[in-house]
């Protein structure tokens, strides 16, 4: 059978890899990807992109931000309509690609009573065209607006399945008439004589049925019989159309992986080549010292100390080994009562040690590198392309393939990725003009890891004959292992001096929700998930040191994600640093040795106020606006993994569980991918490829980042990025800056960031009660309790 060769025209949407998977895993299609904005064809004359059609077998127009009337939201989008007759390509248009048919035709479009994002629904249909041998169809929709065709009936009735005088050629397919607020809503349509079709729907999301996914195969068996139909009559257009030499432009696909072939299309019927593509996002940029599996450079030393009568506090282990003033690093599985607070994602805690280590610091304010991995020390202008670069030069250099298989980190490089960072790598301007490191690793080559759960204690070296290091650590190990009930508690903070706080102001918070609400309304996001900052302020020399504020923290909120991270760095002019409390209940990103990639997005949050059950926590969980906000973030993390694993490699492995947490019970799911065996891609470039972490963007993700920044008008900084590490075995594993306390030494404040997902749903007063809920998890550390901010 024929392979479909399909141009997907990309709006930036945050689902588009989705249906890029559905179309290669449903239909074997091969899918070339562009742009709507794709400069090749916005700034060329018509006829450039006319010839690149004429490669293609179909289009299909996806979803994304922003408003049909509006060509700069829809780009190549509106020019499929109306091309002249030899050039007319089938399309389907998905959401915004659906609006954009509708009105290109006579239909208008206005805005929904209310909104639906993430809201899964029941889709009437009449079995015909697109919805043939289709039974019960549940769908997920996301969107703010939607198409009319002139009905002007406000229920169900026999008129909405005719076409109107306005849109004679368009025939409707699918109604949405559960809502009532709204009325029936549009949910599929096809044109009457053209090769148009077109679903309000998302076919591709994950809690659509795969009733709703058969959409795609009945579009291309209608997409190929007017094809064949037309084929003759197109086979005489095409020889006679002017020669345009497309190969002059370059047609590329973003992502660098799809070279343009000459001719593809059906109708080639000499020499029928047929290119795959897999994967639709960038792989880092990198040198030619990383393609292919690395072989083993480097090689660990290591013990493993039976701890499990004694036990063993990371804490005072830390506190033993090094002077917590310098640059210390910890990344702590929390416990309570002697047990790992949640051994399925918090089994491990490391202790590293880093002085004098090699390291890598990157400013988004200055755009200045200053790294020392390959060697030398160097300062350069750069960008976050070239972190990436150097990261994966320098891990592929490192690589030791001989730790002990049973714990994740042998050593490697430490350190965290602010949301600022990310910001840049979706190509977003942020209101950083500091030069404060918005990247900083540290290469750990002595560790310890601590096993939790088989209570053990795995001293580790990349050093040649660390005999010396190995001594010590285990002299220590057997003083603590003596006093085995002995837990580093923080000392009493009874009567501590109070700091004062800036927090976020009730009536401002509650003002920004309502704008997040009316762009969201306008059709510019599904969900915008709004921060702000509390800063706290010491002002004299009562400032407690950090690491008595991390002893409170850890024992106040246990968390999977525990960090205590002090880096500093000195040059001429001044000693500058960084600390780090943070008490992460959620992990963005793991990768194993193996290639296997988990994120574990979290969205949706309830207080757990006294008494509250987990039974009554999932009553409370289990509504529309939690699941929604969930499920957004779940279509959006599978984009974000299906870009770099390729189609047919992601699932969501649990959807939407609750957890318990010390202060919170919150909605959590899975998606795993796999890299596949022999791939150029590794997890850093899954890593690269989905920051800032979509749990606390929204979606679609570049457009909600670019609102937010403007809404929240100041950096979030190293809040709302990711801290974590990249092991010289090949794994990683981040969790997302949230729940945490951080202060650069050249300011007297310790920022704390919080907020909350924002739907259409949301309530102001309940949005300004959660992001204090969430603060709560850090401000007691300053002695400061529920004090409600106003
Ligand atoms: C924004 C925060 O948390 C994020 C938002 C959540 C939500 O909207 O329910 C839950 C977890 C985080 O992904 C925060 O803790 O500050
Ligand atoms: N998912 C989409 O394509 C949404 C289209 C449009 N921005 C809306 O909100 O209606």
């Amino acid at each position: 059978m024929h392979r479909p060769h399909l141009l997907f025209l990309d709006a930036y949407d945050s689902f588009s890899n989705n249906i890029i998977n559905l179309l290669q895993q449903d239909l074997n299609a091969t899918v070339q990807v562009i742009k709507i904005d794709d400069k090749r064809f916005v700034a060329s004359d018509d006829a450039c992109f006319h010839a690149f059609l004429a490669r293609f077998d179909a289009v299909v127009a996806g979803p994304g931000p922003g408003d049909p009337r509006n060509p700069h939201d829809l780009g190549l989008i509106g020019k499929l309509w109306h091309l002249p007759e030899g050039i007319c390509v089938p399309v389907l248009g998905i959401c915004l690609g659906f609006q954009s048919l509708a009105l290109a035709f006579g239909g208008t479009a206005g805005r929904l009573h209310q909104p639906r994002h993430g809201l899964v629904t029941e889709v009437s249909h009449q079995g015909q065209s697109l919805f043939k041998d289709i039974d019960v169809l549940m769908a997920t929709q996301y969107h703010s607006l939607h198409a009319k065709l002139g009905h002007n009936v406000d229920k169900a009735s026999p008129e909405l399945w005719k076409v109107t005088s306005d849109c004679p050629d368009i025939l409707p397919l699918a109604w949405d008439l559960s809502d009532d607020q709204n009325g029936p809503i549009l949910m599929g349509i096809r044109h009457l004589t053209k090769p148009f079709f077109g679903v309000q729907y998302h076919p591709e999301s994950i809690c659509t049925s795969s009733a709703g996914a058969r959409i795609i195969h009945n579009w291309w068996s209608e997409a190929l019989a007017w094809t064949i139909d037309r084929a003759a009559i197109l086979r005489k257009i095409e020889t006679s159309h002017p020669v345009i030499d497309v190969d002059s432009v370059d047609t590329n696909s973003e992502s660098g992986e799809d070279s343009a072939s000459t001719s593809s299309s059906l109708f080639d019927a000499v020499n029928p080549t047929i290119r795959d593509t897999t994967a639709t996002t960038p792989a880092v940029t990198r040198n030619s010292s990383r393609m292919g599996r690395p072989t083993a450079s480097t090689s660990v030393s290591w013990r493993c100390v039976d701890t499990s009568l004694d036990g063993i506090d990371v804490a005072l282990l830390l506190r033993n080994l090094q002077d917590t003033d310098q640059q210390a690093i910890m990344l702590e599985s929390g416990s309570k009562s002697g047990q790992p607070v949640r051994p399925e994602t918090g089994r491990f805690s490391i202790v590293g040690c880093a002085n004098d280590a090699q390291s890598i610091r990157y400013s988004t304010g200055n755009h200045i590198i200053t790294s020392d991995l390959s060697g030398t020390k160097t300062s350069y202008t750069g960008s976050m392309a070239d972190v990436w670069s150097s990261v994966e030069s320098f891990m592929a250099a490192n690589k030791a393939t001989d730790g002990s298989i049973d714990i994740p980190f042998w050593g490697g490089l430490v350190g965290f990725v602010s949301y600022e960072a990310g910001l840049e790598t979706i190509d977003v301007a942020q209101s950083t003009n500091n030069d404060r490191s918005d990247v900083w690793f540290v290469f750990v080559s002595r560790s310890i890891v601590v096993d939790h759960v088989e209570k053990k204690v795995y001293i580790q070296s990349l050093e040649k004959s660390d005999n010396h290091w190995f001594g010590r650590v285990e002299e220590v190990l057997q003083k603590l292992m003596k006093k085995s009930d002995t837990r580093s508690e923080p000392h009493d903070n009874s009567n501590p001096v109070l700091p004062s706080v800036a927090a976020p102001k009730q009536e401002e918070y509650m003002s920004k929700v309502k704008t997040c609400q009316y762009h969201i309304r306008a059709g510019d996001s599904y969900e915008l998930c709004l921060t702000d900052q509390s800063m706290v302020l010491y002002g004299d020399s009562s400032q407690p040191e950090s690491f008595e504020l991390y002893q409170r923290l850890r024992t106040f909120n246990p968390a999977p994600f525990g960090a205590y991270l002090r880096l500093e760095e000195e040059n001429e002019q001044r000693k500058n640093g960084v600390t780090i409390l943070s008490s992460s209940p959620e992990r963005f990103l793991s990768w194993s040795r193996a290639g296997k990639c988990q994120f574990r997005p979290i969205k949706g949050t309830v207080e757990k106020k006294h008494g509250l059950t987990r039974k009554e926590a999932e009553a409370l969980l289990n509504v529309d606006k939690e699941r929604a906000e969930n499920l957004m973030i779940v279509d959006l993390i599978r984009h974000d993994l299906h870009g770099v694993v390729g189609s047919g490699n992601v699932k969501v492995e649990k959807l939407m569980a609750v957890e318990e947490y010390q202060t919170v019970f919150q909605l959590v799911s899975v998606i795993e991918g796999q890299l596949q065996e022999g791939s150029r891609h590794t997890g850093i470039d899954v890593l690269a490829a989905s920051l800032p972490p979509g749990s606390m963007t929204g979606a679609p993700k570049k457009r909600s980042c670019e609102l937010l920044t403007e809404i929240e008008g100041k950096p979030r900084g190293i809040y709302s990025g990711v801290l974590g590490y990249f092991d010289v075995g090949g794994g990683g594993d981040f969790s997302v800056v949230i729940r945490t306390a951080f202060r650069w030494d050249d300011e007297d404040v310790w920022r704390i960031g919080a907020g909350g997902a924002v739907t259409v749903l949301s309530s102001p007063q309940a949005e300004f009660e959660e992001m204090d809920l969430k603060r709560q998890s850090c401000l007691p550390l300053f002695g400061h309790r529920r004090d409600p901010a106003k």
